[in-house]
């Protein structure tokens, strides 16, 4: 009972400085409010004149809608609103596109790390490395086309084990469980065999990776200094993943005989193990969310589309012909046994859905900070040194004059004789462009096509709402979750095994 009146003593102290906290921030709102008029450009660029705080707030919390209602409501191609002291330009349109896209000085890891509270920064637990610089460079050494031929059967067999526990038939919330796969392959092929072949090593580092990731919340980027639980949270699993990895690294350093494993390609060229940490802390968030979300939207699709999914089914079935004499070794054997160039050359119709898919799912907001001298002319706005500049990716991908009725699965859009991509400039963004394309493109299609594989050769598969009624339609996308957009409703896939 005593704890209970402790607690809400607790409590009602909490909720007075939240409030007293919200007051706070809303009357420096209006304040900064003040000032910033003042201050703002006197271009013609429309500016937004709220309180910074709740356009702030609502970039974070419905950052699609925020983002598609201003651009109609204004009927301009670019506006300016504020975040904090920050000041953002939105764009849309072919000439800022091209701008955003090809623009030197425009920093990508600068618009970030402060407009999104970048991803998991070692400097949060007072550990200063000089990962950023170098992190492109070495995940180009760990994804080879050697080193992704290597790892491939690994790949397979962590799949198909997990899937192995699903048992013969049931039901899965893809979102979930597809998530958990990828974080499998992915860690498979960032760290060392230790962590990967241990599940306990693997829940473990999940565990403390989702922890990291509940951190990343609005209010984490846009009151830093505030002693959140979140921010408490994002430290404390910062600091678990750190010890964990660490001490995988170093064990690594006194083997006898080192492996083709990232930790000990990595060791070989002399980097520090902090640095090792960094990199996987880093591979990791740009790999699993990404490639998560995008294979499981690509089974939904693929498997309510009977056109699609007949020639994808008869695509991989072909390459296990081709390449397994040997029909009565189990599945993944077989698959196995398909070589990389094979994943990544022979099979046209898997590309096309995963295309479709991330044209459909990719519609966020992409993100660059000016760091040149002056001010630059972005489309019919311009950028001042230190802005930001917001690009949303539905601009071009949901565009009906560049790819007719947008909202359809139409993976036939690129075919020869179609092409729909090709008639705008820039007219495909889901993998990046210009200065910044995607790096892990070809990492995170193979593991996309693992899972697509082994659902389409080893399972029969139907998508269902949450009471098990059959959906006839693949469900709308949440696009106002920044992080990984899943569907409004709440689906599932009932499975049932027919091949091992
Ligand atoms: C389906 C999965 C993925 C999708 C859809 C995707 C998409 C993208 C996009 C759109 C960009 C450009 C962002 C921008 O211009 O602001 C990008 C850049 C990047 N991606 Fe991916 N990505 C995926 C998987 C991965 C994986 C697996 C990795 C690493 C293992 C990775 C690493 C990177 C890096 C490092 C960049 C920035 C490159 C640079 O700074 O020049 N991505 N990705």
């Amino acid at each position: 009972m005593s704890s209970l009146v402790a607690n809400a003593y607790n409590f009602r102290g909490v909720v007075a400085i939240a409030i007293t906290l919200t007051m706070g921030a809303l009357w420096t709102s209006y304040l900064y409010g003040l000032w910033f008029k003042g201050n703002q450009s006197h271009d013609s660029t429309h500016e937004l004149r709220g309180l910074w705080i709740l356009d702030g707030w609502s970039f974070f919390t419905k950052r699609h809608d925020f983002m598609a209602d201003t651009f109609r409501r204004t009927h301009q191609k670019v506006f300016r609103f504020r975040v904090l002291q920050h000041r953002v330009l939105a764009a849309s349109g072919a000439t800022a596109r091209k701008v955003f896209l090809t623009q030197k000085g425009l920093s990508l890891d600068e618009g970030y790390k402060i407009l999104l509270g970048g991803g998991p920064d070692l400097a949060d637990i007072n550990i200063e490395t000089d990962e950023e610089g170098h992190f492109v460079r070495r995940l180009l050494s760990i994804t080879t086309k050697d080193r992704l031929q290597d790892v491939l059967p690994s790949f397979v067999g962590d799949v198909s084990k997990r899937m192995a526990a699903w048992g013969s038939s049931g039901s899965i919330d893809p979102f979930t469980e597809i998530y958990k796969l990828v974080f499998q392959m992915t860690v498979r092929m960032s760290t060392c065999a230790e962590i990967a072949d241990d599940p306990a090593a693997v829940t473990k580092l999940a565990n403390l990776y989702w922890l990291l990731e509940q951190g990343l919340t609005p209010a984490g980027v846009l009151l830093p200094w505030f002693p959140s639980p979140a921010r408490k949270a994002r430290e404390k699993a910062t600091a678990g993943l750190f010890g964990m990895l660490y001490s995988y690294v170093e064990r690594r350093r006194h083997v006898k005989v080192p492996s083709d494993d990232a930790f000990d390609v990595l060791i070989s060229k002399g980097t520090p193990t902090p640095e090792i940490v960094g990199f996987v802390l880093r591979t990791i968030f740009a790999a699993v969310l990404n490639i998560g979300m995008n294979a499981a939207w690509a089974l939904l699709y693929v498997n309510m589309d009977p056109e699609w999914k007949a020639k994808a089914t008869a695509e991989i079935q072909g390459l296990l012909d081709k390449h397994c004499a040997n029909s009565t070794d189990a599945l993944p054997t077989r698959l196995a046994a398909i070589p990389f160039a094979a994943w990544e050359d022979e099979l046209p119709a898997f590309d096309a859905v995963i295309r479709e898919t991330l044209r459909l799912i990719m519609g966020g907001v992409v993100l660059r900070r000016n760091l040149l001298p002056g001010t630059l002319s972005v489309g019919e706005g311009s950028l001042a040194r230190g802005d930001f500049l917001a690009y949303p990716l539905a601009d071009v991908h949901l565009d009906p004059d560049i790819y007719p009725d947008p909202l359809r699965f139409d993976p036939g859009r690129y075919a020869a004789g179609r092409e729909e991509d090709k008639r705008a400039p820039f007219g495909y963004l889901a993998w990046g462009a210009g200065r910044h394309p995607c790096v892990g493109k070809r990492t995170a299609e193979l593991e996309i096509k693992v899972v697509l594989a082994m659902f389409l050769t080893g399972f029969e598969c139907q998508l269902v709402d949450q009471s098990g009624t059959p959906l006839r339609v693949v469900p709308q996308v949440d696009r106002n979750d920044i992080h990984m957009p899943r569907p409004l409703k709440p689906c599932k896939i009932i499975f049932r095994r027919t091949e091992k």
